[in-house]
């Protein structure tokens, strides 16, 4: 399997519904090396789960076909899953009594491991996930932050090589939030596993990924590292924004007319101008829009974020999406 990790090609799921078939996933490619961190990055609906639910055997695919931890996705799928963790979207409701220490290693178990081995294991994983001493507790006891990091420990205790996150870090306050993504970044370092993440935080992207694959409406319209993804958009973003009886259309146009612009793009409630030096151009668009007899509420110059990258690439704010 040299370095590869995941190669898949044209991989495709549709689902029938009673208002006519939904296409989630159409035909995507997609490749991840041994030891990256790679974001699915995309707003609800994109296809993020979907593609995870096909990567790890649990849906299969309409079309197309990969290779997962060098094992065939349709015709070794038992194979797939021993060389992969899988942590879902949100914990399963846990029964009242369950210890984490019990609970990782009757996982463990599950996967194949002899009891001495399953209890070593733990040993190993507990403290990476900030988990040792936590051992005797019930987990409903856990925090949520202690509870995620319990899920990813889960997902963990066969020694996959390359383990598979969906929204780990959804409900978390900020501070459990940066603190999970540290845990992450070290089970690559610590233990070179590779680490497919689904998200709709651009900041999670941004902060955890080597790579980002932008999806949307089923197709992956991006895949890069954040900062060329960045790059793609040099300059700077001015984000005008307007109140609702405001023409923003005729701002956009104004806006083209008065100067040398990268790129504009319009949404429900702002205007964004790219240019190539936010400080001179604020002075000039605001003459434009004041002779045009327009005024934003508020005007702002930023750097490009990965979200100005998805408007780019979409016409939609993530932010908004995902609000
Ligand atoms: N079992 C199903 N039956 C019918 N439609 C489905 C099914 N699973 C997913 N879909 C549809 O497929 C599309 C992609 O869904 P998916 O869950 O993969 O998106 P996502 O990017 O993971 O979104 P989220 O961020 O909300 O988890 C959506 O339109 C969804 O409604």
């Amino acid at each position: 399997m040299g370095d590869t990790m995941i190669s898949a090609r044209g991989l495709a799921r549709s689902f029938k519904t009673k208002s006519g078939p939904v296409h989630a996933v159409r035909g995507i490619d997609l490749d991840v090396r041994a030891g990256e961190i790679v974001g699915l990055l995309g707003p609800n609906g994109a296809g993020k789960t979907t593609t995870l639910r096909m990567l790890t055997t649990l849906l299969m695919p309409s079309e197309g076909h990969a290779t997962v931890a060098g094992k065939d996705l349709i015709r070794e799928p038992r194979e797939v899953r021993r060389r992969i963790g899988y942590v879902a979207q949100v914990g399963a409701a846990p029964s009242a009594g369950t210890l984490v220490g019990e609970e990782l290693v009757t996982q463990g178990r599950l996967q194949g491991l002899a009891k001495a081995e399953a209890t070593a294991r733990l040993a190993e994983v507990a403290p990476r996930l900030d988990l040792g001493g936590l051992e005797g507790r019930a987990l409903l006891e856990l925090s949520g932050g202690q509870r995620r990091r319990f899920d990813v420990a889960l997902g963990l205790m066969h020694s996959p090589p390359l383990v598979f996150l969906d929204e780990p870090t959804t409900g978390l306050d900020p501070q459990s939030r940066a603190n999970l993504w540290q845990h992450i970044r070290g089970l690559r370092g610590d233990m070179g596993v590779t680490v497919v993440i689904t998200t709709h935080y651009l900041d999670e992207a941004d902060a955890l990924a080597d790579r980002v694959l932008v999806m949307d409406g089923g197709a992956i319209v991006a895949d890069d590292t954040p900062d060329a993804l960045k790059a793609r958009i040099s300059g700077d973003v001015v984000t005008l924004e307007f109140a609702p009886d405001q023409p923003r259309e005729r701002a956009e146009e104004v806006v083209r007319q008065a100067m040398e612009v990268r790129e504009v793009v319009t949404t429900e409630t702002a205007v964004l101008v790219t240019v190539d030096s936010g400080a001179t151009a604020v002075a000039p668009i605001l003459r434009a829009l004041d002779a045009a007899g327009l005024s934003p509420a508020s005007i702002a110059v930023n750097r490009p974020t990965l979200d100005d990258v998805f408007l780019t690439l979409t016409g939609r704010s993530l932010r908004d999406e995902a609000a």
